[in-house]
């Protein structure tokens, strides 16, 4: 297959954990027969030092002409801790998945066997985790109109939601239910919030177009809660986009580290697949950031063009690091592992796509809810 790849590493350590991304690919590529087209361009903090704008039009131009875009992090403590700052670099991120309508965050979360240790929780507290988290990415708060009185001292945020918005996020969730658990939460705050309501009046209504799927509903307070205590009860969440936000590294916590977590964003007409960890500024140019999760986001990218072999592939040379202790320190804080000792492994490890015929993503150790 001829792909062309997009990829914008971004701040922070984003560069590191893409261009480990970017040799599995390359792998991918090499031992199954694919052409990858990669074209690398600016986003963020690393975008803003070079000429001031986040998302530069030549950025998002590349992005709308490739098939994909693989996407690091962005954000940069310069900007973070001036409260002044009118452009800031994830300002670059939100308008690109505006601009790419990726309506969708599709995160999933389970606990890899081999690391059943490492999570801060108890074994059979986490025994059985294989959840994912539908987030709805380009509405409400963090898209609403931002208003600041004159004399500075009164600042609102609106979340907004129309039925189109909700409608759209929800047929995935239940179609990807339906795929799997049959077993639908609604993430919600609507014992306050009127946008809530709307989301759960939508939701409950489109509900009846599946009715394989039991739908169930949770406010955001109490889901918080249950995805510590009790994370197994989850199959598919469905939630806004604040709350989505917030919600998967929570989850990700679960799994024993947040550098575990890939996503894909998507809408109709472009994907986006992107680490749900952020710039991770401390770590920058340490060679310390786990590269998994972006590894795993271009598991996501590969199965989003119906390459299962190579997907199980990329998931299997995962396994394999974590099984051997190859791993970062956020997995391990004794490991003299790199960034780059763990990339190249994984890399190293992606073979002879005969293996992999037949197998599963069970039968590899993860559930199938690592891949939609
Ligand atoms: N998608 C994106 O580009 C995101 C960007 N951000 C931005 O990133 C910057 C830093 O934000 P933070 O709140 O510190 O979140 P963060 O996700 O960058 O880091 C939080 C903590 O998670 C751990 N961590 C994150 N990624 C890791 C990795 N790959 N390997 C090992 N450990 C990892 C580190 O302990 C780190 O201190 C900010 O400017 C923020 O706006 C934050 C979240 C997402
Ligand atoms: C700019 C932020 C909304 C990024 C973030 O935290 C995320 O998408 O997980
Ligand atoms: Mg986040």
């Amino acid at each position: 297959m001829k792909l062309k790849i997009a990829l914008l590493p971004g701040d922070g350590i984003g560069p590191e954990v893409i261009t480990q991304a970017v040799s599995c690919l390359q792998a991918v590529e090499d031992i199954f027969g694919h052409q990858f087209i990669f074209a690398e361009a600016p986003v963020g903090a690393t975008a803003m030092d070079n000429g001031g704008n986040p998302l530069p039009a030549d950025t998002l131009a590349l992005c709308k002409r490739s098939d994909a875009v693989l996407f690091g992090a962005i954000g940069d403590p310069k900007y973070d801790n001036d409260p002044a700052a009118k452009v800031r670099p994830e300002q670059g991120l939100l308008k690109l998945r505006k601009e790419l309508e990726l309506f969708s965050n599709i995160r999933p979360v389970q606990v890899f066997p081999t690391l059943i240790e490492n999570s801060p929780l108890r074994k059979e507290i986490i025994n059985g985790t294989d959840f994912v988290i539908f987030r709805e990415l380009t509405g409400g708060i963090y898209f609403g109109e931002k208003k600041r009185s004159e004399d500075g001292r009164t600042a609102s945020d609106l979340c907004i939601y129309s039925e189109e918005e909700i409608s759209r996020i929800a047929h995935l969730a239940f179609k990807a239910a339906k795929g799997r658990r049959k077993k639908l939460t609604l993430v919600d705050k609507a014992n306050v919030l009127e946008s809530s309501r709307l989301w759960r009046s939508v939701v409950t209504k489109i509900a009846e177009s599946y009715p394989e799927v039991t739908l169930n509903y949770l406010f955001v307070d109490n889901a918080a809660m249950q995805l510590i205590l009790n994370p197994s009860q989850f199959d598919v969440i469905l939630t806004e986009n604040m709350f989505g936000d917030i919600l998967s590294d929570e989850g990700s916590v679960i799994g024993g580290s947040i550098g575990l977590l890939p996503s894909a964003s998507v809408g109709e007409k472009y994907a986006m697949f992107e680490p749900i960890h952020g710039s991770f500024p401390e770590g920058a140019g340490k060679n310390i950031a786990n590269p998994i999760a972006a590894i795993l986001s271009v598991a996501m990218l590969l199965d989003h063009f119906g390459l299962k072999e190579e997907t199980n592939a990329v998931i299997k040379a995962v396994n394999r690091s974590l099984k051997d202790g190859i791993v970062t320190p956020d997995l391990n804080a004794k490991s003299k592992y790199g960034t780059d000792d763990v990339g190249h492994f994984i890399a190293s490890q992606i073979t002879d796509a005969e293996d992999y015929r037949g197998l599963n993503k069970e039968n590899i150790g993860l559930g199938k809810s690592t891949i939609i």
